[in-house]
């Protein structure tokens, strides 16, 4: 080697060992002959490491890898045989370097470029070697044409340093390119970015939301510490230094923060979300941190506004005295105010924020439906449920929840819920007070219509569904108007109440009895066993009502009618129902009271039947249709006609005869029987007149008054002035009554008999011994005959009982001063027996029937009246 080449080598060497790029020296046997600072530092080797050692030997352990070796020798014999320059583009190395999380292997690529230094004679002398890392230019490039990028590097593999250039070039701009468009997303981002770098911390990136937050101040190129001095006091600063240490990130929320954006001036207050993120320089030791965040402060406020807001709500509207709860659906955890703990007697402390505080308290009859009800408004009904809640002491409280859907996911589906508790227990015990009221009658105590109506619907309902069977009875008392009138309205109320509880002793719980009004009850019986049970049933009623009443005005007589009808055979629906045991109780009624009927459907004709004769009734007495029979009452020692009974009868043109027995309760009801009554009178009147004047003594005709005629004043006196007009003496008329009129007598009542007895009417007491007969009521007022019932006369050849009845009223009669008429006398034998017994008088078909006057005149003359002559005058009875 001549000086200059020698010098030139050395400047050479000089000029390879300061480049900052790699390089390495081969002799043509791969020997290493040279090695620069750069080399060393990027293999990690010194030099002594290094010269005069194979280079395959040397090269770090990832490195060597046959394909890569394989390469390598070759490029070197190209360059060897060619002397010319040869580049390896892209040769793969997999080194590991440490990183504060362990060894991390990279993935790394280097072209590598053999330039050929030659001898004079143009040979391959040395060879530098000079390794140029492409990583980031491989991935561009693989990205943009990852299918080609092999190829394109398998061409430059040929040799082409101008190539090389270029994709160095290239690899720069993109970079360049890559970090500018970094830059505008930080710039741009709307959470703050800051990267500090160094133990000192300075800023190397802020972005404007950055200095939006801290003000626009210098930051760039200066310490943190020195560039933003408040946060010192805030932690700011150790929060950094200790991301720096440990490396490890540190995440931070709704932190409080204070800035001072222009030095002296005033301070801004922030809540900021924000992560400390470490970054790691090549060697894994911490180079900086990478702060990103945003500005919550608004939210935050406005959080804690929210909060307030709602804070001021629940005091709101627990000063309203409601209880406020707060429910979160997902992890079913509920927040009871303290309003809400103490509405049920708890301390705060007593009540956890479970779900199963409140079900656990809910009473078990509400259970089912309270739950039901949240539920449902959880799917989107409005909640407003009304429950029993049980309380400290374990009593139970009415409350009123009412709740709405607060919160929901992404999906819609309901979150949170919140709602308020008020306590409804006074107003619910008022309710039951206005419902008890409204549904029970004050008097009795029984359920009243409105409730009985509603059981009776209940009752068809359960019974319609079941297919069972059940009796609805009506139960009214008979001629209960008397027992006010007679004893004083007190006097009725006071029986009315013992009457329901004697009613509510013959049934069993499960039965019902109501009293819808007046002097009617109503007795439902469910649960029947043929209708011998509804009977049994009814008998009780009937006579647990005909037990004397102990009022305090005295004792009261009366009975009840009761009319029948049974669900499904009579009626389909309450209203039928109603209407046909309201028939059959008037059947009951119309067939002599104190007793039961069944409605049936001959029972519903009855009552169009009814209907119909009351209207014509109405017209019979116009249009001629009534009229009187005298039926002759003799005297039972003497054979001869004493007296006559004016008894009344009614033609009607189609229906033909109608009997009394069905047309006097239909007078008498509608009040026709004034009328007809008065009209009978006036009749009878003229007659005895006319046969007193035929026989030559006054001839007595009884007439029949009615109860319902002493309690119109109107007529009472007109019967006597008409007398009067006639010239009759007052016992030419005697007034048959009902044991009923004794009964429950008024002073009206008293006051008629009195004028009767004042102008010599006689009183006759008719059907005795069906009724009470109390012999107080003979005394008291007056009373001239008692007639035994034809009842008793009808068996008292045969029932030794009634002989018995009849032969004691007679004796009992007599030593009262009363005479005797036996009623219904047919056969001689009855005759005799009553004559026996000493009986005054009879009438009956064994003498005679009722008659029309002028009959009635020839039998007159015939058998004249008593006191007439003639053994002509008897009877003579057939046998
Ligand atoms: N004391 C009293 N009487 C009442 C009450 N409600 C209704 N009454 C009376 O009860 C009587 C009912 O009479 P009715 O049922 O029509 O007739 P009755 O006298 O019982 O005769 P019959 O039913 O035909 O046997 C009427 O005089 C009413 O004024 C009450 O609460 N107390």
């Amino acid at each position: 080697m001549n000086n200059v080449a020698r010098k030139t080598n050395m400047d050479a060497a000089a000029v390879l060992a300061a480049a900052p790029y790699p390089f390495l020296v081969l002799s043509t046997d791969l020997t290493v002959v040279e090695v620069n600072a750069a080399y060393l530092k990027t293999v990690g080797k010194t030099r002594e490491e290094m010269i005069g050692r194979d280079v395959f030997s040397v090269l770090p352990a990832d490195a060597k890898d046959v394909d890569n070796e394989r390469a390598l020798r070759a490029s070197v014999e190209r360059v060897i045989q060619t002397g010319k320059p040869d580049t390896i583009m892209a040769l793969r190395y997999c080194m590991s370097r440490q990183t504060p999380t362990g060894p991390v292997s990279d993935e790394r690529y280097w072209s590598l470029v053999y330039t050929p230094v030659l001898d004079d004679a143009g040979h391959t002398q040395l060879i530098i070697v000079n390794p140029i890392e492409v990583t980031e230019l491989y991935a561009h490039e693989k990205e943009a044409a990852p299918a080609d990028a092999h190829r394109d590097f398998g061409l430059l593999t040929e040799g082409n340093i101008l190539k090389r250039g270029q994709l160095l070039e290239e690899s720069h701009r993109r970079l360049a390119e890559e970090r500018a468009r970094l830059h505008r997303i930080f710039e741009q981002a709307p959470g703050f970015v800051y990267i500090v770098q160094g133990p000192d911390a300075v800023y190397e990136i802020v972005n404007e939301a950055g200095y939006q937050l801290v003000g626009h101040r210098e930051l760039v190129g200066r310490p943190a510490r020195e560039a933003m001095p408040e946060l010192e006091a805030q932690g700011y600063f150790v929060l950094l230094d200790q991301v720096m240490a440990t490396g490890k990130p540190f995440v931070g929320r709704e932190v409080h923060m204070e800035v001072q954006p222009v030095p002296g001036g005033p301070i801004t207050e922030h809540y900021i979300d924000f992560v400390f993120q470490p970054l790691f320089a090549a060697d894994g030791s911490v180079s900086g941190v990478f702060v990103q965040g945003n500005d919550v402060t608004e939210q935050k406020l406005a959080k804690e506004a929210l909060a307030i807001s709602n804070e001021r709500w629940k005091l709101a509207i627990e000063g309203t005295g409601d209880g406020v709860w707060d429910w979160n659906i997902q992890t079913n955890e509920v927040t009871y105010s303290k309003r809400w703990k103490e509405i049920l007697g708890y301390a705060e402390d007593d009540i956890a924020n479970r779900f199963d505080e409140w079900e656990q308290r809910l009473h078990p009859d509400d259970h089912d439906t309270a739950l039901a009800e949240l539920h449902a408004s959880i799917d989107g009904q409005p909640y407003y449920s009304e429950y029993r809640l049980r309380c400290k002491d374990g009593s139970y409280k009415w409350v009123l929840g009412r709740a709405e859907v607060v919160g929901r996911d992404p999906a819609g589906k309901p979150t949170r819920m919140t709602g308020t508790m008020s306590d409804i227990s006074q107003k619910k015990e008022a309710d039951e007070l206005i419902w008890y009221h409204a549904s029970f009658d004050s008097l009795t105590g029984l359920p009243n219509r409105r409730l009985f109506r509603d059981r009776l619907a209940q009752e068809v309902k359960k019974a319609h569904r079941t297919g069972t069977e059940f009796a609805l009875l009506f139960i009214d008392l008979d001629r209960f108007k008397d027992v006010n009138d007679f004893l004083g309205h007190d006097a009725g109320d006071l029986l009315l109440k013992q009457a329901g509880e004697r009613l509510l002793t013959c049934v069993r719980e499960s039965d019902t009895v109501t009293r819808p009004g007046g002097d009617e009850f109503t007795v439902i019986l469910t649960d029947l066993h043929g209708n011998a049970h509804v009977e049994n049933i009814a008998e009780k009623l009937i006579a647990s009502v005909a037990m004397p009443f102990r009022l305090k005005e005295g004792v009261a007589h009366i009975s009840a009618s009761i009319g029948i009808t049974m669900y499904p055979a009579d009626g389909a629906d309450p209203e039928e129902l109603i209407r046909n045991a309201d028939q059959a109780m008037y059947a009951a009624k119309a067939a002599g009271r104190n007793q039961f009927r069944y409605f049936t459907r001959f029972m519903q004709e009855e009552a169009h039947r009814r209907l119909h004769l009351r209207r014509e009734l109405r017209k019979a007495l116009r249009r001629g249709q009534l009229y009187v029979h005298f039926q002759p009452v003799v005297d039972l020692r003497s054979h001869r006609i004493a007296k006559a009974e004016a008894l009344l009868r009614w033609r009607h043109p189609k229906l033909g005869a109608v009997s009394p027995a069905e047309f006097i309760p239909l007078a008498e009801e509608s009040g026709l029987i004034n009328a007809i009554g008065d009209w009978v009178f006036m009749q009878a009147a003229p007659w005895s007149r006319r046969w007193g004047a035929q026989t030559g003594q006054p001839f007595q005709i009884s007439v029949n008054r009615s109860p319902v005629q002493f309690l119109s004043k109107q007529n009472s006196p007109d019967w006597l002035t008409y007398l009067d007009k006639l010239g009759l003496p007052g016992n030419s008329i005697s007034v048959e009554i009902t044991e009923s009129v004794l009964l429950n007598a008024t002073s009206l009542v008293a006051e008629t008999l009195l004028q009767y007895r004042d102008a010599g009417i006689q009183v006759a007491l008719d059907d005795f011994g069906t009724g009470y007969s109390s012999m107080a009521y003979l005394q008291r007022f007056d009373i001239d005959y008692l007639k035994i019932d034809q009842s008793f006369v009808r068996d008292i050849e045969t029932n030794a009982g009634s002989r018995a009845i009849a032969e004691s009223i007679i004796v009992m009669a007599h030593r009262l001063g009363l005479k005797v008429i036996a009623e219904g006398i047919e056969t001689a034998g009855q005759y005799a027996i009553l004559d026996a017994a000493g009986c005054d008088y009879g009438q009956g078909y064994l003498f005679s029937r009722p008659v029309p006057p002028d009959e009635f005149e020839q039998l007159l003359a015939s058998v004249p009246a008593q006191g007439g002559s003639g053994a002509a005058g008897r009877l003579h009875f057939r046998a």
